[in-house]
């Protein structure tokens, strides 16, 4: 008989943070709406902050706001630390944020990722474990009541902060009548796979005289950014956006009107209807305050999908009921005590069988991580630490290349030979659609080996420069492949769409079915 995996009360694992009486200010309203701004108004006023990013791209994009307004700030993610001297301030994916180091003020943005299934964990253990006198929430409501109830049982002061959206989002009921030729400037349209999204593209230019720029989930951060720069720039020709959900956070694009060229998505089993919270966060992104489009629109391709667009904007933002939680090296230690003989693999099965958890809490998916485990079973002379770590290596385990360098790197650091990159720089741009997801490949090797480097010691990862150069030089590459990219999109295995990847953001809500109001609205107010 095993005895179980202890998950409850997850407040009380961090006794610092609870010998603190902390602030916590919670900006709570939908998109668009100056939640990020305000909080960011404190971060910087602050004598030392931290601000949590769900994605790289958004860190980034604080450290150079912050920076540009004479902030010092520093840059932490899984791949990179970029160290401002005399800086007192930090912009980090909150992955990597410490629960040791003591703030004046954090910032935990879109917080109700808490919830999602993947990676939720992560956003639970900044609310309870950070060491800062004010921590400054940003989200919408579905965790307000959730968060209340964490802040009863650590004894935090909770103040709410509620918003609107600067400017109603409408919706254009006259769609885009199945016809890509409708495409205007300042359109996103968005599409849920990375071979629609190439389609999309290629129609428009075809058939039309936009440009358009990519954005999408398997795209490096830098290229995005430049994609997005371009986008902005008023001044190029690249006046519409082709992305997937990759642009549902946070980043401040000049979109005009929201197009959705279809809304059902791959979760990775089947295709379901995109889920209301999701719809609602990508609209969302047409007419940002202060952009050239401050007025947003939204709309589909298809007539026949209009009512569910509306449908989804209508619906009020759900009330969570549980958020993810994830355990630490130490506590699947202690469990393994109990069971010497298994793989890794299986461990994590049995831990995911046999923990107990509060009401409040699940147990965030891992299959990923067990992916890789399996994987990596028959490489000998890894620790169970070692073997933990490793699982959490950002890798696309989809993508076979990607999934035999990592297993190539355990294999030699199990060995304690410097691990090498073992990978040729392409000698150009794309020329066409396999050479395309042959840079994204070996950009994520080398994303993987970053990462590598930044959580083992650092002798034995020795190429990090050399990595560091090589991605930025392939960040170009994807970039330069894109402008001129007109190829037709070719399948990876079997012909499916890829799910979002790691830092996109995952399935949040589930059993949102797909219903049809009887009346079409125009206009929507939030
Ligand atoms: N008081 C303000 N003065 C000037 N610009 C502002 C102000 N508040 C917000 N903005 C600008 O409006 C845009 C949207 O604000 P912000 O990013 O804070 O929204 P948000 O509520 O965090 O949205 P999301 O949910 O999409 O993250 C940003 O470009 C921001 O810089
Ligand atoms: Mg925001």
């Amino acid at each position: 008989m095993i005895s179980s995996a202890d998950l409850t009360k997850p407040h009380t694992w961090f006794p610092f943070a609870r010998a603190m009486k902390r602030k916590i200010i919670y900006h709570c309203g939908p998109t668009n709406s100056g939640k990020t701004y305000n909080a960011l108004q404190k971060f910087m006023e602050a004598k030392k902050g931290i601000y949590c990013s769900p994605l790289r791209l958004l860190a980034m994009e604080v450290f150079d706001k912050v920076n540009a307004l004479g902030v010092y700030c520093s840059l932490y993610t899984g791949q990179e630390k970029k160290h401002v001297p005399f800086s007192n301030h930090i912009a980090c994916t909150v992955e990597m944020v410490s629960t040791e180091e003591l703030y004046d003020v954090a910032v935990i943005d879109e917080i109700q990722m808490m919830a999602d299934s993947c990676r939720g964990y992560a956003w639970t253990r900044a609310l309870l474990g950070l060491k800062a006198d004010e921590i400054h929430l940003c989200g919408d409501p579905s965790v307000l009541d959730i968060v209340k109830k964490i802040c009863s049982e650590t004894g935090d002061e909770l103040y709410e902060q509620h918003y609107e959206r600067f400017k109603p989002l409408v919706v254009e009921a006259k769609t885009l009548l199945g016809d890509l030729k409708n495409v205007r400037s300042g359109d996103c349209i968005v599409a849920f796979s990375r071979r629609e999204i190439f389609e999309v593209k290629m129609a428009i230019e075809k058939h039309s005289n936009h440009r358009c720029c990519v954005i999408y989930g398997a795209l490096p951060p830098e290229t995005r950014r430049q994609q997005a720069n371009l986008f902005n720039d008023q001044d190029s020709e690249y006046d519409v956006l082709v992305a997937s959900d990759a642009v549902g956070m946070g980043l401040n694009l000049n979109i005009r009107r929201v197009v959705f060229n279809s809304l059902s998505k791959y979760n990775g089993d089947k295709i379901v209807p995109v889920p209301p919270s999701q719809v609602k966060q990508i609209a969302g992104r047409a007419g940002r305050r202060g952009s050239r489009y401050p007025d947003g629109l939204t709309t589909t391709l298809q007539l026949e999908d209009l009512d569910y667009l509306i449908d989804c904007l209508k619906q009020p933002f759900e009330n969570v009921n549980k958020v993810g939680l994830f355990p630490f090296f130490e506590q699947v230690e202690l469990f393994a005590g109990q069971l010497p003989d298994i793989s890794f693999a299986h461990l994590l099965e049995k831990f995911g069988e046999n923990c107990r958890l509060d009401g409040s809490y699940f147990l965030c998916r891992h299959d990923h991580i067990k992916k890789v485990a399996n994987m990596l079973e028959k490489v000998q002379g890894l620790s169970l630490e070692d073997r933990f770590n490793f699982c959490f290596a950002p890798v696309n385990f989809r993508d076979p290349k990607a999934m035999y360098h990592l297993h190539r790197f355990a294999a030699q650091y199990s060995i304690k030979v410097p691990v090498s990159i073992a990978m040729g720089m392409p000698k150009g741009s794309a020329r066409n659609d396999a050479e395309l997801q042959d840079l994204e490949t070996k950009h994520q090797v080398l994303s993987v080996y970053l990462w590598l480097s930044q959580h083992f010691k650092k002798e034995i990862f020795p190429y990090k420069k050399k990595a560091e150069e090589m991605a930025i030089d392939i960040a170009d590459l994807l970039g330069q492949s894109l402008i001129k990219a007109c190829w037709k999109p070719e399948s990876r295995q079997g012909g499916n769409p890829r799910p979002q990847q790691e830092e996109d953001g995952h399935e949040r809500h589930k059993g949102d079915g797909y219903r049809r109001p009887n009346s079409l609205v125009k206009i929507y107010e939030k």
